[in-house]
């Protein structure tokens, strides 16, 4: 039995989560399952599952936590991550910016507007796809298979997959994706075959997990990068310390703002409904909750880290 089972708050959430899980799945009905990605729009509507994860590995779940769900943007994080340790700093930062855009994730508006035409930061989707561009790697299966190697040794989970239907009907349909990289092309941003570096895009897009996966990641970064569980360094200090700025300034995307002010910790979100957020030195959290807001952010699962901080007073602020 680890130190949390005594302490009030770890007690507290076991007692509370299932009321509060059932109260937040009311908001499932306030959004709409993404349907641009033809597959993405089977995912039930009133879904809500959620992990938390202490450094000794100890679980607390509620609702639909063996849901399973593919990344989507979640998997942009590791990426970047991944990116810097094999690229570093500055080859990373000469293709992406470290700013917010105020404007959707996948968005084109200011590629054209401003100077010099790179991405304002790695967790849009323009971003995304010029970082995929920088993984080690011989061709786009060589990259796919070092993404999801190092997404596995992060969820200490061997059997993490490619969703290949969810792969295939984002490729099959992702017109404005495409756009952005051949716009990204053309102002000299990535290097290579478009066609390939969108196939490893959509490749670590699709990878499934559960709740308890992201909560497991999660306990990566709350932990700068250290595994507490097997007591193993997995990324570089400052490389999560760059992936959680940006998890606060865009990782909800042009809701970031809004998010930092009601729940105030790093998160990260994707349009399967997937919220990978933290208590840093704490918790990994995975919630999940497929029905989004129009700024592609799961309803439910912001409404419920949003009472979990509030109870908790976890807010970094
Ligand atoms: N917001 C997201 O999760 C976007 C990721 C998705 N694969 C896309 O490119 O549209």
């Amino acid at each position: 039995m680890s130190q949390n089972h005594q302490d009030s708050a770890w007690g507290k959430l076991q007692t509370m989560l299932p009321q509060w899980v059932h109260e937040s799945k009311a908001y499932t009905e306030d959004g709409q399952v993404a349907a641009y990605i033809p597959e993405l729009a089977r995912a039930p509507q009133n879904v809500l599952g959620i992990c938390l994860m202490d450094a000794a590995g100890d679980t607390v779940v509620g609702g639909d936590h063996d849901f399973r769900f593919t990344l989507q943007s979640i998997s942009k994080v590791f990426t970047l991550i991944l990116a810097l340790m094999d690229r570093g700093e500055e080859v990373v930062f000469s293709k992406v910016g470290m700013e917010p855009t105020g404007d959707d994730f996948n968005s084109m508006l200011k590629l054209e507007l401003v100077e010099p035409g790179i991405p304002f930061n790695p967790l849009i989707n323009a971003g995304a796809i010029a970082i995929s561009s920088l993984m080690a790697g011989s061709d786009p299966a060589a990259q796919t298979q070092r993404i999801l190697q190092f997404f596995r040794d992060v969820a200490d989970n061997p059997t993490l997959a490619i969703n290949h239907a969810v792969h295939r009907s984002e490729s099959d349909t992702a017109h404005r994706n495409r756009s952005l990289a051949y716009f990204l092309k053309d102002n000299g941003v990535l290097s290579g075959d478009v066609e390939d570096v969108l196939d490893v895009y959509f490749s670590h897009c699709s990878v499934e997990a559960t709740c308890t996966d992201l909560a497991r990641m999660a306990l990566v970064l709350a932990n700068n990068g250290v595994d507490p569980i097997r007591n193993l360094r997995l990324m570089p200090r400052r490389y999560v310390q760059i992936a959680k700025t940006f998890m606060i300034t865009c990782g909800m995307y042009n809701a970031s703002g809004e998010f930092a002010m009601n729940v105030g910790l790093p998160a990260k979100s994707g349009v399967s409904g997937g919220i990978l957020t933290m208590v840093p030195g704490q918790y990994g959290i995975g919630v999940v909750g497929p029905a989004l807001n129009r700024k592609g952010n799961s309803t439910a699962g912001v409404h419920l880290i949003g009472k979990l901080s509030q109870e908790f007073d976890w807010s970094l602020f």
